[in-house]
């Protein structure tokens, strides 16, 4: 019998994997485990999200079958089978596992496993809301049922996210400071235990003997002990820091390099602002490793030598004591899974408000032209609210952990002192046991309550490692690698029936069976309307993208498995978005040189080649002029200029240009093209252009419409044949006249 009570739930690990973590559920559900990485893969993710195509493309490669419908309330509830997945509020997907009379159960991967009443799931479910006749209120869901290929199929990752394990390695090459805090920590603890005995030996000797010098030497070692414990602490406290910023340090670097490996198409599907929050994410980590992982032990020797010194006084006080703190546990770990939820739902919200307040700045030339400040503020306001409100949720999840705890701590405290108190009236025990015990309950609070934040801090690093091990656990873009020294080939770049789609298998192809040879040596033009595929075309050359079918090859040999690093050094790029860093215009045209050895000649080469000698000449400080972000902006020509520049003075045997002079004027274009031409000799060089001027020498051009290849011939023929490269550039063939 299916038991739904059981229905496996994963969280989203971040805003854009809703559609990937339902079928992770639902095919954790009929017992496969497909690692959510992998299917947001299969269903084409993008920066908006999956789309329900996508979604059902996934399902069906590994071998579900996928009914897409809108369907009725009382359908839902009534008639299908379960689980399905739902669209939720126009922008979200959701599992529905259960339904009765008056419940809907749903899983959302972004909260957690909710029981709605069917009037609040309607007000999330139904698209067509404003409808008022209820037989027309539909909602969307997608039904998916395992076929016999499902089972079958071997290609599922049993992996687990990643815990808290992950640090381990970590921490090994700093055993030497674990050690020491260790031996810290058990000596501070020994030093907190001697205290109790010293108020014992206060009272019951000091005091009732009227002994005052024993009172003095009592207080002596008091001070010292307090002294070393102090001491100690500090240096504890020291090392722990030392080694969680190292750890810290580690950690963010290795993501760094892990994410520079990355494909392109990573990048597609991903915020760039959810990045950067995994990256703020390592705070938790570091907290945990410097406050309280290593405290949390010195809390638990602590508790447990207290405990011993309190059996040893008082076997009654003992019970009590053991029979509070289990109940303080209790309580505390009842809110735990709570607050992890929240903090997964805050983390979500601050990559929301990171992205809403970068949207305002990066495109706020646009929203003064526009008009749009108070739509755009009142956008981020929503996002506030939300984060607000869940800041609140938490707050009073805490609030209602810590005064209930405190209330069961204080409880157990009241019990404890009256017990004693009652103990020494009966003659049980000593008035210096009593204050001894009393001591040992004021001390056992400080431990009990780093308990307390060890358990939150390791479930908040948890869910950081977890969402770093996302992008750890992404294939990198060169898995088998083979290297031939590109640059000694002589032979043709040959695209041999590609093609080539964004996204899922649903996606339109973006470009249809191109067959082409791009000679060596030679310049190859590629024009085409906008949207034809001639920038996607020259991303698959540059090994950003595999092709959906087909082949490239540098004479025989295929590019795919070469190692991208190795190729693209030969490759000297100017893209349409290229981008100058916050950098000097001298290390902006020189990216390329990883060990600042600056070639002096191919820089002059460069820059007279880029046309940009009098520019630099012009900058307050020349070549070390810092560009854009604090230093000198650059008009769209110059940006473009610099751009070139740095493609020149990497001296590559392959140039690709995309609408690289397209912002220049007439007089600059011109003279970067001439000097171009005696650059471009000898090498491979493909233009994407539009302008008439830059695609006119080209030895061979190309023109795509809707991602084919519809003509082919160099600019005489072409226009000879008075078709669609003479309509793309008739006008400018008319200036020309
Ligand atoms: N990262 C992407 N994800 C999904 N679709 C994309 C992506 N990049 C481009 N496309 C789509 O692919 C198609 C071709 O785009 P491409 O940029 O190659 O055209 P183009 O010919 O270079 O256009 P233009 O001349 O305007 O630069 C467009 O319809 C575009 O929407």
């Amino acid at each position: 019998m299916i038991r739904f009570s059981s229905f496996p739930f994963f969280r989203q690990l971040d805003q854009m994997d809703c559609g990937a973590a339902c079928l992770k559920m639902i095919c954790a559900f009929y017992k496969k485990n497909y690692s959510i990485q992998q299917l947001r893969e299969m269903s084409g993710i993008t920066r908006q999200g999956v789309s329900v195509l996508g979604l059902c493309d996934a399902a069906e490669q590994i071998g579900m079958k996928t009914l897409a419908l809108n369907i009725s309330f009382e359908s839902l509830v009534n008639d299908v089978p379960l689980p399905c997945i739902v669209h939720w509020r126009q922008r979200h997907f959701v599992v529905v596992y259960k339904t009765d009379d008056q419940h809907i159960w749903v899983a959302d991967p972004a909260f957690g496993k909710v029981k709605y009443t069917h009037a609040k799931f309607l007000e999330g479910w139904l698209y067509n809301k404003k409808t008022k006749k209820e037989e027309e209120q539909e909602g969307f869901a997608l039904f998916l049922e395992p076929s016999a290929e499902f089972y079958n199929r071997e290609d599922q990752v049993a992996g687990r996210p990643l815990d808290l394990r992950f640090l381990l390695p970590y921490l090994r090459s700093h055993k030497q400071i674990l050690y020491q805090v260790m031996i810290g920590v058990l000596i501070l603890s020994f030093i907190q235990v001697v205290f109790p005995f010293l108020t014992k030996a206060l009272v019951d000797k000091g005091i009732r003997f009227n002994n005052l010098n024993f009172v003095y030497l009592i207080l002596a070692g008091q001070l010292v002990l307090f002294l070393s414990q102090t001491g100690a602490e500090i240096v504890r406290r020291w090392l722990l820091l030392y080694m969680s910023k190292r750890v810290n340090i580690a950690i963010v670097s290795d993501f760094l390099v892990k994410m520079m490996k990355l494909p392109i198409a990573f990048f597609d599907s991903k915020m760039i602002t959810d990045l950067i929050q995994r990256i703020e994410d390592q705070k938790q980590i570091d907290t945990f490793l410097s406050n309280t992982s290593l405290s949390v032990l010195f809390s638990l020797i602590n508790i447990l030598l207290f405990g011993t010194v309190l059996c040893v006084f008082s076997f009654p006080l003992f019970l009590i004591f053991l029979a509070g703190s289990t109940l303080y546990f209790t309580w505390i770990m009842l809110f735990v899974k709570k607050r992890a939820v929240l903090s997964y739902k805050r983390r979500d919200e601050s990559v929301e408000n990171r992205s809403s307040i970068l949207e305002i700045m990066h495109g706020i030339q646009e929203v003064k032209l526009n008009n749009s400040e108070r739509r755009r503020r009142w956008e981020w306001e929503s996002v506030q609210n939300r984060v607000y409100n869940t800041a609140v949720k938490e707050l009073r999840l805490e609030q209602l952990q810590v005064v209930g705890g405190n209330f069961l701590l204080q409880l157990m405290n009241i019990i404890i002192t009256f017990v004693a108190a009652w103990s020494v009236i009966e003659g049980r025990i000593t008035l210096g046991v009593m204050l001894a015990t009393q001591y040992i309950i004021g001390q056992l609070a400080t431990p009990l309550n780093s308990f307390v934040a060890f358990i939150h801090g390791a479930a908040e690093a948890r869910i950081s490692i977890e969402r770093i091990g996302e992008v750890l656990n992404v294939e990198e873009e060169d898995k088998q690698k083979h290297t031939f020294d590109v640059s000694d080939e002589e032979n043709d770049l040959v695209l041999d029936n590609v093609s080539f789609r964004y996204g899922s298998a649903s996606s339109r192809l973006v470009l249809k069976n191109i067959s082409l040879t791009i000679p060596r040596g030679k310049v190859t033009a590629i024009v085409g309307t906008s949207g034809s595929g001639k920038t996607t075309l020259m991303k698959l050359l540059l090994k950003f993208y595999d092709p959906t079918s087909g082949s490239i090859n540098l004479g025989d040999k295929s590019l795919e498995g070469l190692d991208s690093r190795h190729w693209r050094s030969n490759c000297g790029v100017v893209m349409q978005d290229g981008f100058i860093f916050a950098d000097t215009v001298l290390r902006n045209i020189t990216e390329s040189d990883n060990d600042y050895t600056i070639d002096k000649e191919r820089l002059q080469q460069a820059v007279h080649v880029a046309n940009i000698e009098d520019m630099i000449e012009q900058l307050p400080s020349g070549y070390h002029t810092n560009l854009s972000h604090g230093g000198i902006a650059l008009s769209g020509g110059e940006y473009q200029r610099v751009l070139i520049a740095r493609a020149v003075y990497k001296g590559p045997a392959f140039l690709f240009f995309d609408e690289a002079t397209s912002s220049l004027d007439a007089n600059n274009e011109k003279v970067i093209m001439e000097n171009l031409q005696e650059f471009f000799k000898g090498r491979t060089v493909v233009i994407i252009a539009h302008r008439l001027s830059t695609v006119k020498h080209a030895d061979k051009i190309i023109v795509l419409d809707k991602g084919e290849i519809i003509e082919e011939g160099d600019h005489t023929e072409l226009v000879a044949l008075k078709q669609h490269y003479f309509k793309l550039v008739k006008n400018q063939l008319e200036l020309g006249k």
